[in-house]
C-alpha cells in the first residue's frame, strides 16, 4: 500500500521546489500550505465563507493503508451550522508525518488545484507514516509556525467540539419521532452516519503513478473558492476523496516444478545401461591403439570372454585412455551380481599397466575387497588379463600380488618389496647424522637429522632401516615387486604402516569392490590411512599413459551401491560418474526407472518362497525341498497358490488344489533325470547354525551325507579353500554356509541358493541369491520363512518396489504336515536331534580332556 500526498499550492512560500513558485497560476495562494497529504483541507477561514463550508471528517481509527473510499467521510452540510467545522487529529505521528511530507517529497509543480489528493511519483508507504492524515496539516503548520498560539487554538477547538457534539445530538433528536426511546438514539445516530459513508471506490486499472493533473478531486463537484476553501456540492452524498492506492505488480506464478532431489546430479542421474547392450571388445577405444586390439580380443575369447557384457560395454570405454577431460573422472558402478563387474575394471587397468616393454615395476594399482575369497577370485581374473596383454611374451607381464590376513605377514612383505642398496653419499651422511643424534652425539642443527617426523610409523621404519649395515656411501633402497596389489583393507593398512619400502606414491588406480561393505565398516579406518597417501603427485608419478590425466583414478563397485554421500565422501572422489546396469524389468520403461529401486537381480533368476509353519521343524522343510523334484527329484511336491500373506495353511486347502491350480512357472529341476546332481548353496544366519544343519542333514538323509560341506568364518582358511575346490569340482553338491560367502564369490554353474534363514537385509538377500544365475545363466533362489518373518519378506524383499526382478517371487509348498509320512519324518528328526546332542557332549568331553592334558 502506498500513501498519497497533495501537491503544494502555487506560490507557496515554503514550497521545497523553488521552480514551482515561478509558474503562473490563476488559483489563489493558500495561506500556509507546507504539508502535503491526500487532501488540502479548507483552511480555517472565518472571514468570508463564500459558500456553506463542507466538513471533511476523518475517523480516528482511519488508516492510510486502507482503501481511500473507506477513509474519508463527508458530513453533509448542515444548513443550521454557521461556521465550518473541522476536526483535527492531534497526534505526534501526524506531526511527524507532516514534517516528513514537507521535507522529503519531491513534488512537481503544476496547476493542479489543491483540493484533491495527488499521487507523487516514487512515494511509497515507507516514506510517509501510515497514519498521515489530511487533518494533520493545520496542526502541523501551527506547531511549526505558531507555537505560542497553538494552545489557545486547541482550547477553542475543544470548546467547538463540545458544542458541535451537543448540536449533533440535538439534530438527531430532531429527526427522530417523538416516540423514539432515548436508548435507541445512539444506534440510530450511528446508522445515519453509516448511510453517509462513501461507497468503495472502483480501483482503476491504471491507478499507479497518477500524474498531478489527473489527480482526483474530492469529488467531481468540489471546487475551491477564492479563499482556497473547499466547496463540495451538497447534493452529492458520497465522497470519493482518495484514489485507489498503487498496488505492487502482480506476482507472476512460478510454474517451474519443485525439485526434491537432495543428491548431486551425477548420483541422481546416472549413466544407465541396458542389459542387452552386448558388444565386441574391439569396439571400445578412440582408436585401435587406445582400445582393445583384435589379438587381445582373441585371447579373451580363449579365456571364455567372447563378448563384453552390458556393464563392461559401459565401463571399459570410460576407463580407456581418453583425451577428453570429462572422461577422466572417477567411476562408480552399480550392477547386479554376476554381471561381470570384475572384468570391467581389470581389463582396462591391466591394459594400462602392460603398456611399454621397459617398464619399471612399481605399485600402480590397488584393489581392495572385503574377504579373502574375493581377493583370490580377483587375483585369478587379473592374472588372466595379465596373460592376455603380455602377448606371447612380446610385452612385459603385469605382476599381481595379494595381501590378506590368512598369510604370514613377513612372507607378504618379501613378496611385495625388494630390499637393496644404492649409492647415495648424501643420504648416507644424513643417515649417519640421524644415528648420531639418536645416540646423543648429534649437533641437532640439521632439521632432517632426527626421526621426529609427523608420521610415527614411517619414523619407526626409518630407524630400523638406518640400523642395517650397508656399504660406505650406500643406503638401503626398496623397489616394488608388483604392479597390482589385491588385498583386504586391514592388511593394506598393516603394510602401509609396517612394511619398509611399501609405498603408494606411484599408485594411479584404486579399486574398491563391494564398496557398500567396505565403506560401511571401519576395517581399521582404512580410508583415513589410504586416501591421504594418494594425494601427492611428485614428478608426475601418477601420470596416466596415452592420456593427459594425472592423479589417482578410483573405481568403486557394488551390486548394492550406496548413495550415502557421507560414506562416499571418505573416498574423495574427483568428477565422479555413476554407471547403473538396469534391471531387466525396467529396461522397457526408462522414464520410470528413476523412481524404482536401484537394486536389481540377475535376469534369469527365478525366486520362490516356502512357508515353515513350525520353526522347530525347519530342517524337515529344508529336507523336503532338497528331495523335491525341484532339486534332487526324489518326491513330488505340491505348489501353493494361496495369497502369500495368508497364514492359514489348512490341509483342506492343499487337498483342494486341482491340477489347474498347480500351474506355475516353477518346473522340476532341469538336472533331474540326467544323472548329474544339482549344486546347492544353503545360507544360515550364523556359523553355529551352519555346522548343526549340515550335520543334521547328514543324519536325516544319509544318502546326502557325502555331498554336504560346510563353510563358516571359524573354519580354517585352508579348509575353506579345500571345501570350495571340492564343490567346484562337483564332489560336494551341498554347501551349508554363513554369510561369509554371500558376497562376490563366483561359483560357476551354481544351480540353487537356499535361504534357510531369511537374510538380515534386502541387500543381503540380493548378494545371497546373486550367487546363482550369474553370467547370463539360469538359477533358482529359495527362501524359507516363518510366520513372524512373512510380512517383512513379502513386503520388503519380494515386493517389486524393493528390487527390480524379471519374475515375481512364487510361493511353493513341498511339505504336507498332515500326512502320515510327515509324522515318521518328525520321529526321525527327533532321534537325529538326540544323536546330535550326544555327539556335541562327546566332543565337549574330548575338548576338555585335551585341554586338561595340555
Ligand atoms: N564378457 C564375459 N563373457 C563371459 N563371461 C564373463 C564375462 N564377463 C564376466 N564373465 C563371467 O561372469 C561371472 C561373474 O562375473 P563377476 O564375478 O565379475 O560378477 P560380479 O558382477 O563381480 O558379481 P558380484 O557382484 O557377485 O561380485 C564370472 O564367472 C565371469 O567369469
Amino acid at each position: 500500500m502506498y500513501a498519497r500526498y497533495v501537491p503544494p499550492p502555487k506560490g507557496a512560500a515554503t514550497s521545497p521546489e523553488p521552480d514551482h513558485a515561478a509558474e503562473p497560476s490563476n488559483l489563489p495562494t493558500l495561506p500556509q500550505p507546507t504539508v502535503y497529504a491526500r487532501y488540502i483541507p479548507p483552511p480555517k477561514s472565518t472571514k468570508e465563507p463564500s459558500q456553506p463550508p463542507q466538513h471533511v471528517h476523518f475517523d480516528e481509527t482511519d488508516d492510510i493503508d486502507e482503501p481511500p473510499a473507506k477513509k474519508a467521510k463527508l458530513i453533509e452540510n448542515d444548513e443550521n451550522s454557521k461556521e465550518p467545522k473541522q476536526k483535527f487529529k492531534k497526534s505526534k505521528k501526524s506531526k511527524k508525518g507532516a514534517q516528513l511530507s514537507t521535507n522529503d517529497l519531491d513534488v512537481p509543480n503544476n496547476d493542479q488545484p489543491t483540493t484533491g489528493p495527488a499521487i507523487p511519483n516514487g512515494i511509497n508507504g515507507d516514506e510517509i507514516p501510515a497514519e498521515l492524515d489530511i487533518s494533520d496539516q493545520p496542526i502541523a503548520q501551527e506547531s511549526l509556525d505558531k507555537a505560542p498560539e497553538s494552545v489557545e487554538n486547541v482550547k477553542k477547538e475543544k470548546k467547538g467540539k463540545k458544542k458541535s457534539k451537543r448540536k449533533d445530538e440535538a439534530e438527531v433528536e430532531a429527526e427522530i419521532d417523538d416516540g423514539t426511546p432515548i436508548r435507541h438514539r445512539s444506534v440510530l445516530k450511528k446508522a445515519a452516519k453509516s448511510i453517509q459513508r462513501a461507497p468503495d471506490p472502483k480501483p482503476s486499472a491504471d491507478d499507479q503513478d497518477v500524474p498531478m493533473q489527473d489527480a482526483p478531486q474530492v469529488d467531481g463537484n468540489a471546487d475551491i473558492d477564492a479563499n482556497g476553501d473547499m466547496d463540495v456540492d451538497a447534493n452529492v452524498p458520497d465522497v470519493q476523496g482518495l484514489q485507489p492506492l498503487p498496488q505492487p505488480e502482480p506476482i507472476v506464478e512460478d510454474t517451474t516444478k519443485p525439485s526434491y532431489e537432495t543428491l548431486p546430479p551425477w548420483l541422481a542421474k546416472p549413466i544407465r545401461v541396458s542389459p542387452q547392450a552386448i558388444a565386441p571388445f574391439t569396439q571400445f577405444g578412440l582408436s585401435p591403439e587406445l582400445g582393445i586390439s583384435p589379438e587381445v580380443e582373441e585371447k579373451l575369447a580363449a579365456n571364455g570372454y567372447k563378448e563384453a557384457f552390458a556393464i563392461q560395454t559401459a565401463v571399459i570405454p570410460l576407463l580407456l585412455p581418453h583425451h577428453d577431460k570429462s572422461m577422466h573422472g572417477d567411476i562408480l558402478v552399480s550392477a547386479a551380481t554376476g554381471s561381470g563387474k570384475t572384468l570391467a575394471y581389470t581389463l582396462p587397468v591391466v591394459r594400462d599397466l602392460s603398456l611399454g616393454n621397459r617398464h619399471v615395476t612399481r605399485l600402480r594399482a590397488v584393489v581392495v575387497l572385503p574377504t579373502r575369497e574375493l581377493v583370490r577370485q580377483v587375483q585369478q581374473v587379473c592374472e588372466q588379463c595379465s596373460g592376455v596383454f603380455s602377448l606371447n611374451g612380446s610385452r612385459r607381464r603385469v605382476r599381481v600380488a595379494i595381501a590378506m590376513g590368512s598369510q604370514p605377514f613377513d612372507h607378504e612383505q618379501e613378496a611385495l618389496v625388494e630390499r637393496g642398496e644404492k649409492h647415495d653419499p648424501e643420504a648416507y651422511a644424513k643417515r649417519n647424522k640421524r644415528l648420531a643424534s639418536e645416540s646423543g652425539y648429534g649437533s641437532g642443527e640439521d632439521s632432517d637429522e632426527g626421526y621426529n617426523t609427523e608420521d610415527e610409523e614411517k619414523a619407526t621404519i626409518r630407524k630400523r632401516e638406518d640400523k642395517i649395515q650397508t656399504l660406505p656411501d650406500h643406503v638401503v633402497s626398496y623397489t616394488s615387486k608388483v604392479d597390482i596389489l589385491i588385498c583386504t583393507p586391514g592388511r593394506l593398512v598393516e603394510h602401509i604402516k609396517y612394511t619398509p619400502g611399501f609405498s603408494l606414491d606411484f599408485v594411479r588406480w584404486l579399486i574398491v569392490d563391494e564398496a557398500d561393505k567396505l565403506l560401511g565398516q571401519h576395517f581399521q579406518q582404512w580410508l583415513d590411512v589410504v586416501i591421504p597417501r594418494l594425494q601427492s603427485n611428485e614428478n608426475g608419478a601418477r601420470n596416466h599413459k596415452q592420456s593427459n590425466l594425472s592423479g589417482v583414478r578410483k573405481i568403486v563397485l557394488s551390486a548394492t551401491m550406496t548413495k550415502d554421500l557421507d560414506r562416499l565422501e571418505g573416498l574423495k572422489l574427483r568428477w565422479p560418474k555413476l554407471v547403473v546396469l538396469e534391471g531387466s524389468g525396467a529396461a522397457s520403461e526408462p522414464e520410470t526407472i528413476v523412481t524404482q529401486a536401484d537394486l536389481a537381480l540377475p535376469e534369469l533368476l527365478e525366486e520362490a518362497a516356502l512357508k515353515v509353519s513350525d520353526s522347530n521343524l525347519k530342517p524337515l522343510f529344508l529336507l523336503d525341498l532338497l528331495q523335491s523334484e525341484y532339486i534332487f527329484g526324489q518326491s513330488s511336491p505340491s505348489r501353493a497358490t494361496q495369497d502369500p500373506l495368508d497364514d492359514d495353511t489348512s490341509s483342506s486347502e492343499s487337498d483342494s488344489d486341482s491340477e489347474s491350480d498347480l500351474e506355475t512357472s516353477f518346473r522340476p529341476s532341469r538336472t533331474t533325470g540326467k544323472g548329474d546332481k544339482p549344486s546347492i548353496l544353503i545360507f544360515t544366519k550364523s556359523n553355529e547354525t551352519a555346522l548343526r544343519l549340515s550335520r543334521l542333514l547328514s543324519l536325516l538323509a544319509p544318502t546326502l551325507a557325502s555331498l554336504v560341506g560346510t563353510l563358516t568364518s571359524t573354519t580354517q582358511y585352508a579348509t575353506r579353500r579345500r571345501t570350495i575346490r571340492s564343490f567346484l569340482a562337483g564332489k560336494l553338491r551341498i554347501l551349508v554356509a554363513s554369510d561369509l560367502v554371500a558376497r562376490g564369490i563366483d561359483l560357476p554353474s551354481l544351480d540353487h541358493v537356499v535361504n534357510y534363514d531369511v537374510p538380515s537385509s534386502v541387500a543381503s538377500y540380493v548378494h545371497r541369491v546373486g550367487r546363482t544365475a550369474r553370467a547370463g545363466k539360469t538359477g533358482r533362489a529359495w527362501t524359507l520363512y516363518t510366520n513372524p518373518e512373512a510380512r517383512w519378506f513379502w513386503n520388503e524383499v519380494a515386493s517389486e518396489n524393493a528390487i527390480q526382478r524379471n519374475k515375481k517371487v512364487e510361493r511353493v509348498r513341498v511339505t504336507e504336515e498332515k500326512e502320515d509320512a510327515f509324522e515318521k519324518k518328525v520321529a526321525a528328526y527327533e532321534s537325529a536331534l538326540a544323536k546330535l546332542g550326544e555327539e556335541a557332549s562327546e566332543s565337549r568331553t574330548k575338548t576338555r580332556g585335551r585341554s586338561l592334558e595340555s
